[in-house]
């Protein structure tokens, strides 16, 4: 399909943070690219950076197969953008804000079908004050597309919103890459990644550590389960078996053999006297790939 963005080496360095720090990506046409990593991983930075609200300490970035120095106005229209705060107007309606940044680019989506394209039109002439969450965000995701771009810039759009509006979301978003638009976004929700995204990079302290598809990424564990489970008291099982982890005050075995482990959990708290609760076997996720390459969850 060709690549429609390229960063090479890209470096943006602050006084004496690292915001990131010699970062590579690569976006095919048409895909959805996560950029996943925790609080202060860097992931803003980059985006932004592609968006041409920061400036590069270093590297070089292509938009469509050319090297740009600056993100000038001819790649503004090509580009859509959803920024982490939305700073709207508070005091402006839903219909006010949609058409304020049609009128920044040459061509534009009539606001009327945007509204009901986001379910947005009862809310029309609501305060963006007087907007839930969720709802606020659908205006984003309006405005983000507003100039019908090639390239949609998403900063973790579902951050704070409750299951069901994040799923609606998901769906918004799925729904642009139907239509064909390249969408980058940040998320620390690695489900969000998990569902979404055709490539994955994670981020960490500035720099990618991981990336690929979901498959390849969870692939590289050589594990097929994970089985987690609970005691009764808080033990320090992991003297009884090294293979047992403690995470977030549960038990994890990584697994390629599922009986086998569970038999030696049976035999430890046969054992031990020990009572068991909540087990379960799940397959292994993001989560798992973060806390192998960093030794912290994601959620930390
Ligand atoms: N203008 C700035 N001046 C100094 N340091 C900054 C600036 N902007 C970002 N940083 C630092 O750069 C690092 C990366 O920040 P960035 O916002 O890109 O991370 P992030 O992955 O997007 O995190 P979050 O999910 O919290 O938004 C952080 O340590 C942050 O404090």
């Amino acid at each position: 399909m060709g690549k429609v963005i390229e960063i090479k080496n890209l470096k943006k360095y602050y006084k004496n943070v690292k915001a990131v720090d010699d970062v590579s990506i690569e976006v095919e046409k048409g895909d959805i690219v996560a950029i996943l990593g925790p609080n202060g991983a860097g992931k803003t930075t980059t985006v932004e950076t592609l968006e041409g609200l920061r400036e590069a300490t270093s590297g070089d970035i292509y938009y469509f197969g050319k090297k740009v120095k600056k993100i000038d106005h001819e790649i503004k229209e090509q580009i859509g953008v959803q920024l982490q705060n939305n700073s709207f107007f508070e005091n402006l309606t839903v219909k006010e804000i949609i058409k304020a940044f049609a009128g920044l680019y040459k061509k534009s989506v009539p606001v009327s079908s945007l509204l009901e394209r986001f379910k947005l039109e009862e809310k029309k002439n609501s305060k963006i004050k007087n907007l839930s969450g969720g709802q606020l965000q659908r205006v984003a995701l309006a405005v983000s597309v507003v100039n019908d771009p090639e390239i949609v810039f998403l900063d973790e759009p579902t951050t704070g919103l409750d299951p069901q509006a994040r799923r609606n979301l998901w769906e918004e978003i799925e729904k642009l890459k139907n239509e064909g638009k390249t969408i980058i976004l940040t998320t620390h929700y690695m489900e969000e990644a998990e569902k979404l995204a055709d490539k994955i990079y994670i981020f960490d302290m500035g720099k990618i550590i991981a990336e690929g598809t979901l498959n390849s990424l969870i692939d590289s564990l050589e594990m097929s389960s994970v089985i987690q489970f609970e005691t009764e008291e808080n033990n320090n099982l992991k003297k009884y078996y090294p293979k047992i982890k403690i995470i977030d005050n549960k038990y994890e075995i990584e697994t390629n053999n599922v009986e086998k482990d569970l038999i030696k959990i049976m035999e430890i708290s046969k054992e031990k006297g020990l009572r068991i609760n909540n087990i379960f076997i799940r397959k292994p996720n993001l989560e798992d790939v973060f806390l192998h390459l960093t030794g912290r969850s994601l959620r930390e």
